[in-house]
């Protein structure tokens, strides 16, 4: 864009009488614009304002643009000596190409309002024609407009350099313009350094302006009440910027998500409130609570939407995987096969498959094999016929396979079955009938078998404690459900539950949250229930510190470790043990009273102290 020249008077004479363009005298910027006027039909010949805002929908506007007035004015009004000493004309003009704000020096003023160049006016390319104003906001990029390269004559007086201005979020929000009579002393090259330097320096405002919205909007949570239900708070670009624990013992360390993406994640949006700032009243943010879409009882649209899981399904993957091989299960007739660690819901998922199944109206039995007395095992299994044996009932008894009959018979702990029992077992399987111990005669029996146990089944096989051929029969539809350390994201879902199921209304902090997804949990989930009955028993509404909940947790390993050893000893140990802790008591814990009461020698104590872990 070089000077005024005469040559570039003739370039527009000859574009607007004949619409030809004398290709390279230009800058393509502003041949582009020309072209664009001339489809517009604006009239070369006018070029005045036509669109003035009548005072209260210029203020409306303004309102409207209340920030970007708020961040660009102070900056502008630093140009004050500039404009006057070079008798121009600064604007801050909006998105649209209104014109918010004028200021200038006197005859520059003058010469404006004569072409109606003022506040409120609409300085577009098809209203006015070429202009740095409407080409800049249309390009977006800053631009300088000379003269002659002004499409109407009204704006061929004039020097005018514009620049788009960007929010913190790069939207384009609007321009500055610097504008002079075209005899002014204003240098082009300055006035347009002059007005990008003055955008960037408002476009850091921007920036500046979020940091301060994020504080107020942290300042505003912390009049949220603690409600239960869950509260984020999002910017006013709907992106997250807090949470309440509510929330976050679900979604830990969800900030700057979209809001969408949270309901994308099972939640639904049930208020939403905006935050105003406090300072200027512009729109910051939101508050806003959600609401699970999925909670338990939850059903399980996998294929059909029948299937109904009345336990905690939780959001991990692992146990999503789990139902569905229970589905899938649940429709055939299969014999399932389940594994997993002690309290891990084997029992729980057995009752899910059955209850999905077509034989949900039918009994479901469990057996514990390894809680029955190894010589009745037969007995409770098959049943007895009547007379069987001395004390039998003279009836008799029905078997489990019996009662269970039609429906499902579910054996937790399979691997307890003592040999001699796997082979009638084997029969059963095999033949679907039940003879009863005693009897002659064989009872049909139609029924799914259901096994779980948490030892590793074919190691017994391959140490010659299961027969081979009946763990063929049993190892059909193997399902593994995987220990809760394996799915801690569920852990909030077991406490949500937990919690509503005793009415007990109380917030688990991010650090006791923390500390509960990061312990182990050997006991699984019935671990976990435990301690939150222990919690709530002894803590009440006041929950544990920290520390207190995590000696919680470390004594109440070594209590669990002391009785599986005491588990492990045999009957005749255990009252050694006991006998011995009375002694002690009664001697004040001296050892050599004790061992004399006792009869032993001092070292014999000593010996069995150490084995029962009392010293
Ligand atoms: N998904 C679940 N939602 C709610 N509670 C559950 C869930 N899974 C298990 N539980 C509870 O955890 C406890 C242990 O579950 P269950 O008895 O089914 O485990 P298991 O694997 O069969 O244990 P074990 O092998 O020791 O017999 C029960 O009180 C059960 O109600």
């Amino acid at each position: 864009m070089g000077m005024v020249d005469l040559s570039k008077r003739e370039v527009w004479q000859r574009f607007i009488r004949e619409g030809i363009l004398d290709q390279g005298r230009i800058h393509h910027r502003i041949e582009e614009s020309w072209q664009l006027c001339r489809r517009y039909n604006v009239n070369p010949y006018d070029g005045k304002g036509k669109v003035v805002l009548e005072p209260p929908l210029l203020l409306e506007r303004k309102q409207k643009n209340r920030r970007l007035l708020q961040l660009a004015v102070p900056v502008l009004e630093k140009l004050q000596k500039l404009i006057q000493e070079t008798k121009s004309l600064l604007l801050l003009i909006d998105r649209d190409g209104y014109v918010l704000y004028a200021n200038g020096h006197q005859q520059a003023i003058k010469k404006a309002k004569a072409i109606r160049f003022t506040e409120g006016v609409k300085w577009t390319e098809d209203e006015v024609g070429t202009n740095a104003i409407g080409t800049a906001l249309r390009i977006q990029e800053p631009i300088t407009v000379v003269g002659d390269e002004h499409y109407s004559v009204a704006s061929q007086q004039w020097i005018c350099s514009a620049t788009p201005i960007y929010n913190e979020k790069k939207e384009l929000v609007g321009a500055i313009d610097l504008s002079c009579p075209i005899n002014s002393s204003l240098l082009q090259d300055h006035a347009l350094a002059t007005v990008v330097a003055a955008a960037y320096t408002i476009e850091q405002r921007f920036q500046l302006q979020k940091k301060e919205d994020l504080l107020e909007l942290f300042k505003y949570t912390h009049h949220i009440p603690n409600p239960h239900s869950p509260v984020v708070i999002c910017d006013c670009h709907e992106k997250t910027v807090w949470m309440n624990h509510g929330l976050r013992a679900f979604l830990p360390n969800l900030t700057d998500q979209p809001l969408e993406s949270l309901c994308e994640q099972k939640w639904r949006i049930q208020t939403k409130k905006p935050i105003h700032s406090a300072v200027d009243g512009e729109l910051i943010g939101y508050e806003v609570t959600l609401q699970r879409t999925a909670v338990y009882p939850q059903t399980f649209y996998f294929s059909a939407p029948s299937f109904h899981f009345d336990g905690v399904a939780g959001e991990s993957e692992v146990f999503a995987h789990v139902l569905q091989s229970c589905e899938k299960a649940a429709k055939t007739e299969t014999t399932v096969y389940m594994t997993g660690e002690t309290g891990t819901g084997k029992e729980m998922l057995a009752r899910f498959i059955h209850q999905n199944s077509n034989r949900k109206n039918k009994p479901f039995v469990a057996v514990n094999c390894g809680a029955i007395p190894k010589e009745l095992i037969g007995s409770e299994l098959f049943g007895y016929a009547e007379g069987a044996f001395t004390g039998a009932k003279r009836t008799g008894h029905k078997g489990k396979f019996v009662q269970a009959n039609g429906g499902t018979l579910f054996l937790d702990e399979m691997g307890e079955i003592p040999p001699e029992m796997q082979v009638a077992l084997l029969r059963v399987l095999q033949e679907r009938e039940v003879v009863p111990i005693g009897g002659d005669k064989a009872i049909p029996v139609d029924v799914r078998i259901i096994t779980a146990t948490h030892r590793d089944l074919y190691k017994l096989v391959q140490e010659g404690k299961l027969r081979e051929d009946l763990f063929y029969r049993i190892y059909v539809y193997p399902i593994h459900v995987p220990p809760l350390r394996e799915r801690k994201e569920d852990i909030p879902f077991f406490i949500e539950h937990y919690c509503q199921k005793h009415h007990w209304t109380v917030t688990f902090s991010d650090q006791l949250l923390q500390l509960l997804m990061n312990y182990h949990w050997p006991g699984n989930i019935r671990e976990l229930l435990n301690v939150l009955e222990r919690i709530r028993v002894e803590y009440g509404t006041h929950l544990p510190s920290v520390s207190q909940l995590q000696s919680m947790l470390v004594a109440w390993n070594q209590n669990k470790e002391k009785a599986e050893q005491n588990q492990a000893l045999s009957y005749r140990e255990k009252i050694e043990k006991e006998r011995m802790m009375n002694v002690l008591q009664i001697t004040n814990g001296n050892v050599s009273k004790a061992a004399a009461t006792l009869n032993i020698s001092r070292s014999t104590l000593y010996r069995k102290l150490k084995k029962y872990q009392l010293m």
